[in-house]
């Protein structure tokens, strides 16, 4: 099992003045590895006549680790702390996406054909024949990343604005990843008929919508009514996005382990949006068995409509061969209630319910997190597929054939391939190309 550096820390770095003789930067990473931290890269910044400057990232559980780590290196006689700086909150300054123009404009002429006059025939033209926005405009590699707030991933109810680092990281992950632009919408509602005007209102702007981070219950009628009254792709991610990669998940953990998925008892905890995406598209692909819990009888309710049995975590741990968590309660799961042999999928981020060193510790077969098992494998090559083929929807057997090529992509013995894997995006796109022709969902050009 791959264990990644830092996983689940705080990333800094510190830059230190220390003393140019043998000795002293031994000192200085033996008094931050006794505080229990771990050291990533180091850098040499300056040779000075007494003292050199280097740069090193550290990791740390929390701030308070930080602090302590300080002060016992102002104790430490040679070694001078001249700045702290926090990695992740450097990398978001001034956000992590923008819009850009893709033509030339450096000379008048080029603004004349770019914008006017020029550009005034390209929207009469689209005005007589509207399909044309497909060819003229970026519309069909546009998609609408929408969120209210209400569950950002595993936060909870943050709302929308705190919210947008998650929609910017989703946007540059499209454009890393397939070349789609993600364009996010903040919307400050969580009254499911204002979010429905609100997207169906912006949606001739995209090629199709991403709904991301909308809570169960609203996000389930957000999704079937939008679904119903637009004529392009419309997908809550954290239902079918994580839905899919779950399966390809498990498609390989029946590969490597003899695990019959059609024999097995599935359990989830956790039937939200993700916990119930899930559950359905595994029941739509003939599991028989999904035994769930949530803390809401009324999420319970909606498991046992769907086809599932409803439980309580103990029944689930206790029953199911393969164990789902989505509940955004790190620590959940604990190890004594594994079972040996179990695969757990210990989904929430940004922390698991159970880590998957703790999990295979504690004897599961298989075991990983939400960074590894996460939608950002389908949902690139998911929307990047619809829309190459102009689907009007994203049916069940898109979402089961991009499972399929994600789990063909992963290596021996892993259930998943990594997000950065060159080919998966590619695949996904490809497969669920080709399901969206066979069943016949691509919207004819009128
Ligand atoms: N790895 C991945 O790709 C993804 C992970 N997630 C993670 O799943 C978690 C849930 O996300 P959503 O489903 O969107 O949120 P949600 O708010 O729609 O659903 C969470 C559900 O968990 C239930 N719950 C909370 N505490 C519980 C407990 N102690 N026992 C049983 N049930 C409990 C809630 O009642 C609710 O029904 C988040 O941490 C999120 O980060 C979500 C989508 C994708
Ligand atoms: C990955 C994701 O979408 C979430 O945790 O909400
Ligand atoms: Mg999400």
């Amino acid at each position: 099992m791959e264990i990644e550096k830092g996983a689940g820390k705080l990333a800094k770095t510190l830059r230190v003045m220390i003393l140019d003789k043998p000795g002293y930067l031994g000192k200085l990473t033996s008094a931050i590895g006794m505080q229990g931290s771990s050291i990533g890269d180091i850098r040499l910044l300056r040779m000075g006549l007494t003292h050199n400057t280097r740069e090193m990232t550290i990791y740390v559980d929390n701030d308070e680790q930080m602090e302590e780590i300080l002060d016992n290196l102002a104790k430490v006689e040679g070694i001078i702390v001249e700045d702290v700086i926090d990695l992740v909150h450097q990398l978001h300054e001034g956000g992590k996406i923008a819009m850009k123009g893709t033509r030339p404009l450096n000379t008048i002429g080029d603004i004349r054909k770019i914008y006017t006059p020029g550009v005034a025939t390209i929207c009469r033209d689209i005005q007589k024949r509207p399909e044309l926005a497909y060819k003229y405009t970026a519309i069909p590699n546009q998609v609408a990343i929408v969120t209210n707030g209400t569950a950002i991933l595993g936060l909870g109810d943050i709302g929308a604005v705190a919210g947008m680092p998650v929609m910017e990281g989703k946007a540059a992950l499209f454009d890393r990843l397939v070349g789609v632009s993600g364009i996010p919408i903040l919307i400050e509602s969580k009254d499911p008929a204002v979010i429905i005007e609100t997207v169906k209102n912006i949606a001739p702007t995209f090629g199709a919508i991403k709904l991301e981070d909308i809570a169960a219950p609203e996000c389930f009628e957000i999704e079937d009514v939008l679904d119903r009254i637009l004529d392009i792709p419309v997908m809550h991610d954290d239902q079918h996005g994580t839905a899919v990669v779950v399966l390809a998940a498990l498609l390989n953990a029946t590969k490597f382990s003899g695990l019959m998925l059609g024999k097995s008892a599935i359990g989830v905890i956790g039937l939200g949006a993700a916990g119930m995406g899930i559950s359905k598209l595994l029941l739509s692909y003939g599991v028989k068995k999904v035994i769930g819990t949530d803390l809401q009888e009324s999420a319970r309710e909606r498991l046992n409509a769907a086809g599932g049995e409803a439980g309580t975590l103990l029944d689930v741990m206790a029953g199911a061969n393969v164990v789902i968590a989505t509940t955004g309660c790190p620590g959940l799961i604990k190890p004594e209630m594994v079972k040996k042999g179990q695969v757990i999928l210990a989904l929430s981020n940004p922390n698991p319910e159970i880590t998957p060193e703790d999990a295979a510790a504690a004897g599961a077969a298989f075991a990983a997190d939400g960074k590894s098992v996460n939608n950002a494998l389908g949902f690139p090559g998911i929307f990047r597929g619809a829309l190459n083929v102009r689907a009007r929807v994203i049916n069940n057997k898109m979402k089961i054939a991009a499972a399929k090529a994600i789990a063909a992509c992963a290596e021996e013995g892993e259930l998943v391939p990594s997000i950065l894997n060159d080919e998966v995006h590619q695949k996904v796109a490809e497969a669920v190309e080709r399901a969206a022709l066979e069943s016949g969902v691509i919207k004819p050009w009128e």
